[in-house]
């Protein structure tokens, strides 16, 4: 039966990287692959045509997928919008929409890119760790949150709060989702929480402990998140599976991203507990670098390798994807974010086109 994928390009350099997907995704349906898409509005763009930055025409397409590729939203030019109509909004809007709560963000450094990373090969090199990062819950969605005039110690003045909230329910199945993350790898799995302070993250931490009773093959380890951030950078071959809330997984997996030697390589699956899922790379809509041929398409790439992977069961095509992308490091193709010496400069378009080649 087809498999129904939507794109959703977004803003930003969101279009250019997509364009290198459906490069991808052609290539894969020419070959056999029984797939079709379809395109619709997110963020900042969806915002401009419809004032909604998560239209109904785009909610009602994701339900009827199979699988959704996101690549980025947002931009400066929307960051005086109210935030009901901020590109950012939509994104949140769409993972609770498909409850992807489960999000895998793999960092995995490529031999030919060790000198890419600005650490020490010796910290970097054969390095294999993946961020499970909670992604429906947290202080993005806790309320109440907002701004508001209040009379505090200093009489009148603005106040901006924010939740943060998890229940038991919620970090349960995250757990799960990690702990079998973990079985399927080395059986390893650190916990990230800020329990000496946040009364959520304390919850969080006698959870996970809770629900590792009924993973006894699993080693179970907890650490605060400044040190986790401060271990991932002096020495992330410690970790194998990291499980943390929305927030830390967020800012921990943007520094874990350097340790491969850029942000744009660093894709990531959202998974609901059906496995229908929401792919996208991890980083933004990158606007410093959007419209001019710059950016790494490569973290793009290989979400769609993840979506064949998790979503589609397409083992052998994600595998084809996987290792074309392999190829084209190993013969020096570098977008100026991964560059190493002797590389060959390559822009979005060409390291697409050099993908393709390898498929
Ligand atoms: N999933 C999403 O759609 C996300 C959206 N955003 C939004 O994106 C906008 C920009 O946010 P920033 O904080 O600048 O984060 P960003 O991730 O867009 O960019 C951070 C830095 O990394 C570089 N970079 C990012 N992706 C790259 C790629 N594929 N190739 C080469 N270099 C790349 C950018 O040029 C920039 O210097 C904001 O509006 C933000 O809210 C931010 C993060 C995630
Ligand atoms: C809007 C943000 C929560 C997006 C982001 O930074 C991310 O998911 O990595
Ligand atoms: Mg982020």
């Amino acid at each position: 039966m087809t498999q129904n994928i939507l794109l959703l390009p977004g803003d930003g350099i969101g279009p250019e990287i997509m364009a290198q997907a459906v490069r991808v995704l052609n290539k894969l349906k020419t070959d056999g692959l029984d797939i079709q898409w379809d395109t619709a509005l997110i963020g900042g763009c969806a915002v401009d045509e419809t004032g909604n930055p998560f239209p109904e025409e785009t909610l009602k397409k994701c339900r009827a997928a199979d699988a959704v590729l996101l690549a980025a939203v947002g931009g400066p030019q929307y960051d005086s919008l109210p935030r009901e109509q901020r590109p950012e909004r939509g994104l949140l809007a769409i993972r609770k929409e498909m409850q992807v709560f489960s999000n895998l963000r793999p960092a995995v450094v490529y031999p030919e890119l060790v000198e890419a990373s600005t650490l020490k090969p010796e910290v970097i090199a054969g390095l294999d760790i993946i961020i499970v990062r909670e992604l429906v819950g947290d202080i993005y969605f806790g309320e109440p949150r907002g701004i508001e005039q209040r009379v505090t110690e200093n009489g009148e003045e603005r106040v901006g709060f924010n939740t943060m909230i998890y229940n038991e329910t919620e970090i349960r199945r995250i757990a799960h989702s990690a702990f079998k993350t973990a079985q399927k790898r080395n059986k390893k799995l650190c916990s990230v929480d800020k329990m000496n302070v946040l009364e959520a993250t304390q919850l969080w931490r006698d959870v996970m402990i809770e629900v590792s009773a009924e993973y006894p093959d699993v080693e179970l380890t907890h650490m605060l998140v400044d040190n986790a951030a401060m271990q991932l950078v002096r020495n992330p071959k410690q970790f194998d599976v990291m499980v943390t809330g929305n927030m830390f997984g967020d800012i921990l997996s943007d520094a874990a991203s350097m340790l491969t030697g850029s942000i744009g390589m660093l894709p990531s699956a959202s998974l609901d507990a059906n496995g229908k899922g929401l792919y996208e790379p991890i980083h933004g809509s990158a606007p410093d670098i959007a419209g001019k041929n710059l950016a790494n398409p490569l973290a793009m790439i290989l979400s769609v390798a993840m979506m064949l992977r998790h979503s589609l069961n397409q083992t052998e095509a994600a595998d084809r994807v996987d290792n074309a992308v392999k190829a084209v490091l190993a013969k020096g193709y570098r977008t100026g974010d991964i560059m190493t010496e002797g590389g060959i400069k390559v822009g979005t378009v060409e390291m697409g086109g050099a993908v393709l080649a390898e498929m």
